[in-house]
């Protein structure tokens, strides 16, 4: 099989460090896909980036045909097929992850385009560095030759958050919970929703709402411990999330590869077409199905006046989030 390209920023950091081997065991791309591993650090470290690649040729990986590390975007995105751009500031203690965007948002627009002028034009862009959907925003502007469709930003971990924590509150594994939904930003004002959830029991499958019975902990203690996961993570280890964000960018780019389970859908930050009343030209998070490498909203979902006014709050700061990033890159 041709080995196919795929480009990792910030590859000397904390997600790439657990990232790296995911991608090169063939979780993403599948077990017989072969790699090459473009690794994109900034110059000053090149060092670490050294390191780095010592023990990925020391892991002896079968399907890691070469690794070309570099501060050169050219050299990095030259003809890549895929790209999980990670590289940029992550937030410390006390910061909103918007606080980042005036310094990382502009990384975006440089790689945009990068993409524009290097990369294949079927490649497949994910935005993990923060905040990422409004970096995805800007990012698909700069890549005006690449479709917007091709570029989304991660607000997987937060599903996989929200997926563990309804397994744990019910005694099963997360695998047993499906089809919780983030909607809008991956910030504070993200809607973790369970109401299409459904969860497998030993006594048979049912909705997620009706295993739990209380109302009161959906609405309230679930999407404030969701939402907050983040800033817990970083209280606790001073350093943000990386272990599980890498696990959610290796899932959500191998959802996109190989497709999302029968009957399953997952959540992706995706440039807005205005279902669900949300505006368009804003990268918000939606229930998806992909296939073939496309991914599709899934529609009719019923939103009740509660569910309206968390979508809101929520657009509402992706619509400033985006004012503010375009007059931060017409600088
Ligand atoms: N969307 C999500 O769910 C999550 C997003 N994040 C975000 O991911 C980003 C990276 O986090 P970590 O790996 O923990 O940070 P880190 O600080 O450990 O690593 C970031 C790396 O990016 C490099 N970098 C900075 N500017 C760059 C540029 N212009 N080009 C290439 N590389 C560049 C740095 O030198 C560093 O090696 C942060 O913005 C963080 O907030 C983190 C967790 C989850
Ligand atoms: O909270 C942060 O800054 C890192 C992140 O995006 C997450 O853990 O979800």
């Amino acid at each position: 099989m041709e080995p196919i390209r795929v480009l990792i920023t910030g590859a000397a950091g904390q997600i790439a460090y657990s990232l790296i081997l995911q991608v090169a065991k063939g979780d993403v791309f599948g077990s017989s896909q072969p790699v090459i591993l473009h690794l994109l650090d900034i110059t000053p470290m090149m060092g670490v980036l050294e390191g780095v690649v010592m023990e990925i040729e020391d892991c002896a990986l079968p399907l890691v045909k070469s690794v070309v590390s570099t501060d050169d975007l050219e050299t990095a995105f030259k003809d890549i097929d895929a790209a999980f751009l990670v590289g940029s500031m992550p937030r410390k203690q006390g910061m909103e992850r918007k606080d980042l965007l005036s310094g990382n948002v502009k990384i975006f627009k440089t790689q945009g385009d990068a993409l524009n002028k290097y990369a294949k034009k079927s490649v497949k862009v994910l935005i993990v560095g923060n905040p990422a959907n409004t970096n995805a925003f800007i990012c698909a502007k700069y890549a005006p030759s690449i479709p917007k469709e091709s570029i989304t930003a991660m607000t997987r971990l937060d599903h996989n958050r929200a997926r563990a924590n309804i397994a744990k509150r019910l005694s099963v594994t997360a695998d047993k919970v499906k089809n919780v939904i983030i909607w809008g930003n991956h910030s504070s004002t993200q809607f973790p929703d369970i109401k299409s959830a459904i969860v497998n029991l030993p006594q048979g499958s049912t909705s997620v709402y009706n295993a739990i019975k209380d109302e009161n902990w959906i609405k309230t203690d679930f999407i404030k411990t969701i939402q907050a996961r983040g800033a817990a993570v970083i209280n606790a280890r001073k350093m943000s999330s990386a272990m599980s964000a890498a696990k959610a960018a290796a899932d959500h780019m191998k959802d996109i590869w190989c497709g999302t389970p029968f009957g399953e859908y997952t959540s992706m930050g995706v440039m807005s077409d205005g279902s669900y009343g949300i505006p368009k030209d804003i990268v918000f998070s939606f229930p998806v199905t992909t296939q073939n490498k496309t991914w599709k909203i899934v529609q009719n979902l019923e939103i009740n006046d509660f569910m309206r006014s968390m979508l809101d709050v929520t657009t509402k700061e992706l619509v400033e989030e985006r004012e503010e990033a375009l007059v931060v890159c017409k600088d």
